[in-house]
C-alpha cells in the first residue's frame, strides 16, 4: 500500500458535517495503510500541501474534495514523482467522474490502497494548469457567481445558473485552433481535456483522457429551445449528435474576447485578458492518477 497524504478542504462539496478524519481512519486505517492527512486553510492552499508531501516522499497524494481542489493538488504535484489520488467529496466531481473513481468514502479509499496508476494529458489556459475543462462565457460566469453563493451544492449552482439566464449575453469572439480561424458570438466556449463539467454533465462526451488533445464545445447563443436541448444532450451524454453545438479538437488554441470576460478552469475563476491561449500537453510531467 503506497505510502499517502490525504489533502482535505472541509469546505468542498455539500457534506462538510462529515468527520471525514475519523472516517479515513476507519476505513483506510483498517486497510493498515500509512497515511496522514492535512488540512486546507484557504483557497490555494492545496497546491503548497501537495508540493510539500510529494517533497515529504509521499507516494501518493490524494485530493479529498471537489474539482477545484484536485486541480490544486495536481498542479502542486506536476513535475515530482508522486502519483494524484483523489477521494470525491465535492459538488460535482467532474474528474472523479470521469475517471469511475466511486463517489462513496470506503470504496474511493480501497481503491486508493491498491492503486493502478495511469498518466492523464494536462492542459494549460493562460499558463494555469487544468485537469479537467477550461473555458470562457456563461459557464465561466456561473462559477463566478456560484463561488460567491454562499452555499455550494446542485441546488445552489442550479440556482444560480437560472438567475444569470435571464441577463448574459452572448461575447463576440475570435477562436483560432490549430491555425483555423473562426470568428463567432461565444455563449459557451469550453476547453475539455476530461467530459465532464460534474454532475455527468457531459460537455464533451467524447473527450480522452490520453489523446493529446483538448475537445472544443461552443455554443454561439442560447435561446430557451435550444438551452432545454443543449442540457438534454449534456444530460443524456449526447450533445454532439443534437446539432446545438459545434465541436472541434485540438492541440492549442487562442480566443480573443470581444469584450472582458472571465474564464474559468475547474471551480476556479480567472481574470478578464484580452486574449486566451490553451495548449494540450501529453502526458507532459509524471501525473498518473488512480
Ligand atoms: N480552507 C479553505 N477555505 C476556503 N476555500 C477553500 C479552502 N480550501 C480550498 N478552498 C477552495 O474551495 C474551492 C472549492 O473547492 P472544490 O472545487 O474542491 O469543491 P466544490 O466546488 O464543492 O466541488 P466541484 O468543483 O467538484 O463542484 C476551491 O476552488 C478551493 O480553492
Amino acid at each position: 500500500m503506497p505510502k499517502t497524504c490525504f489533502i482535505l478542504n472541509p469546505t468542498a462539496g455539500p457534506s462538510r458535517h462529515h468527520d471525514m478524519p475519523a472516517l479515513i481512519a476507519r476505513h483506510f486505517g483498517a486497510l493498515e495503510g500509512d497515511y496522514e492527512i492535512r488540512l486546507t486553510e484557504y483557497a490555494g492552499h492545496a497546491v503548497e500541501l501537495a508540493r510539500m508531501a510529494a517533497a515529504d516522499g509521499f507516494e501518493v497524494v490524494a485530493a479529498i474534495g471537489g474539482d477545484g481542489t484536485i486541480n490544486e493538488v495536481g498542479r502542486g504535484l506536476l513535475g515530482t514523482t508522486a502519483a494524484l489520488g483523489i477521494v470525491p467529496q465535492g459538488s460535482g466531481n467532474g474528474l472523479a467522474r470521469h475517471l469511475k473513481v466511486p463517489l462513496g468514502l470506503p470504496a474511493a479509499l480501497r481503491r486508493l490502497a491498491t492503486p493502478d496508476f495511469s498518466r492523464m494529458d494536462v492542459g494549460v489556459i493562460n499558463g494555469h494548469p487544468f485537469f479537467c475543462t477550461a473555458g470562457l462565457g456563461f459557464d465561466a460566469h456561473v462559477s463566478q457567481h456560484f463561488a460567491q453563493a454562499g452555499s455550494r451544492g446542485l441546488s445552489t449552482y442550479l440556482r444560480v445558473t437560472l438567475r444569470e439566464y435571464r441577463s448574459y449575453r452572448p461575447v463576440p469572439v475570435r477562436v483560432e485552433l490549430d491555425g483555423r480561424i473562426e470568428e463567432t458570438n461565444c455563449y459557451v466556449l469550453a476547453f475539455a481535456n476530461a467530459s465532464q463539467y460534474g454532475n455527468n454533465a457531459y460537455i464533451a462526451p467524447r473527450a480522452d483522457l490520453r489523446d493529446g488533445l483538448l475537445d472544443v464545445c461552443l455554443i454561439d447563443a442560447l435561446p430557451v429551445v435550444r438551452a432545454l436541448k443543449v442540457s438534454l444532450g449534456m444530460a443524456l451524454g449526447n450533445l454532439p449528435q443534437s446539432n446545438a453545438a459545434e465541436y472541434f479538437r485540438c492541440l492549442g488554441a487562442t480566443s480573443r474576447p470581444g469584450r472582458p470576460s472571465v474564464f474559468t478552469s475547474m471551480a476556479t475563476t480567472w481574470g478578464t485578458p484580452l486574449s486566451l491561449k490553451l495548449s494540450c500537453c501529453r502526458w507532459p510531467w509524471r501525473l498518473p492518477c488512480n
